[in-house]
């Protein structure tokens, strides 16, 4: 595996992005425009742009297999845009080169034209507008809560088999969707990779948002002392589904650094190295951890 890049301050923006209506192309314009305003709104333009969960289209399992788009990534094998099937893959791009900004690119439902599964899945662009990376939602979304939700993402859609990070010049960035953060494992995995900071697209709901979603962003930072942020849907009581919003970035020691409420709203949070280096030197369980005494977990970090 290469090393990862000398971390360094960037800021990073989060949009948790409203209106997102059964209409693709709507929801589309809307998010560039969105993120045009991102790059343009704030005093320094950020270096890395993020989406939320399910941006083009309502989060639901009958929805996905309609709103799914071709992408044919490959990793480590160039990606022609131009040739690229898919419309949201498309604008993306292109906004990203527009803006000079690195784009998270929320995430899109995903038809694999080789074995015709649907997959829920984040891309990733370079300030070039080139697409570097994307990450399959490993951990599908199916629980059951008597009286208050249920929610089976497996119904329509397969998980992804394998943890996705990218390099920038000023950091490494692990990916993750939503649910993928209940799994403490792929973002120590991704941590142990070299990883600085953790970007999950997400939607919570109304029961999860309120018990979970702040715990889980700060334990995941804590475990691992990382940067660790979800990105969220604004919340639109008349959707399928209600997203909780509060889109947050956490730093390395725990600290709520940035909150949405739940409309839309773009976040803007200088990522700072300093923090995550005194988290490390202060509390230092990244060089006190036992693998002797728990050797399966040490078996899933070798390369
Ligand atoms: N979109 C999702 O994966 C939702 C996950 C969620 O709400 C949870 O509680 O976990």
């Amino acid at each position: 595996m290469s090393r990862a890049p000398v971390f360094k301050p960037f800021t990073l923006a989060l949009i948790q992005l409203g209106n997102i209506s059964a209409e693709k192309s709507a929801n589309l314009q809307h998010a560039r425009e969105m993120i045009l305003k991102a790059a343009a709104g704030h005093t320094k333009k950020p270096d890395v742009i993020v989406l939320p969960e399910c941006f083009n289209s309502p989060y639901g399992h009958v929805h996905f297999p309609v709103y799914a788009e071709k992408i044919g990534f490959m990793p480590g094998k160039p990606y022609d845009v131009a040739k690229s099937d898919s419309a949201s893959v498309k604008m993306l791009s292109s906004a990203a080169k527009e803006t000079g900004t690195w784009l998270i690119g929320g995430s899109i439902p995903e038809r694999d034209a080789a074995n015709d599964h649907v997959y829920n899945t984040c891309t990733v662009y370079n300030p070039k507008g080139e697409l570097v990376a994307t990450h399959r939602k490993v951990h599908l979304f199916d629980i059951d809560i008597p009286g208050k939700i249920q929610f089976k993402e497996s119904e329509t859609l397969t998980g992804g088999t394998t943890m996705n990070f990218f390099d920038t010049e000023f950091a490494r960035i692990g990916l993750g969707i939503c649910y993928d953060i209940r799994f403490p494992e792929l973002a120590m995995t991704s941590a142990r990779k070299g990883c600085h900071l953790l970007v999950y697209p997400a939607a919570f709901n109304l029961t999860t948002g309120p018990l979970h979603w702040e715990l889980l962003q700060r334990a995941r930072a804590v475990d691992n002392q990382v940067y660790f942020s979800m990105c969220s849907p604004a919340r639109d009581m008349s959707a399928g589904y209600h997203a909780w919003g509060h889109s947050m970035v956490v730093d390395p020691l725990g600290k709520v650094l940035v909150e949405a409420s739940e409309g839309e709203n773009i976040l803007y949070t200088e990522i700072d190295p300093q923090t995550l280096e005194d988290a490390r030197s202060g509390i230092p369980v990244t060089t006190q951890r036992r693998f002797d005494v728990y050797p399966d977990v040490s078996e899933g970090l070798k390369e």
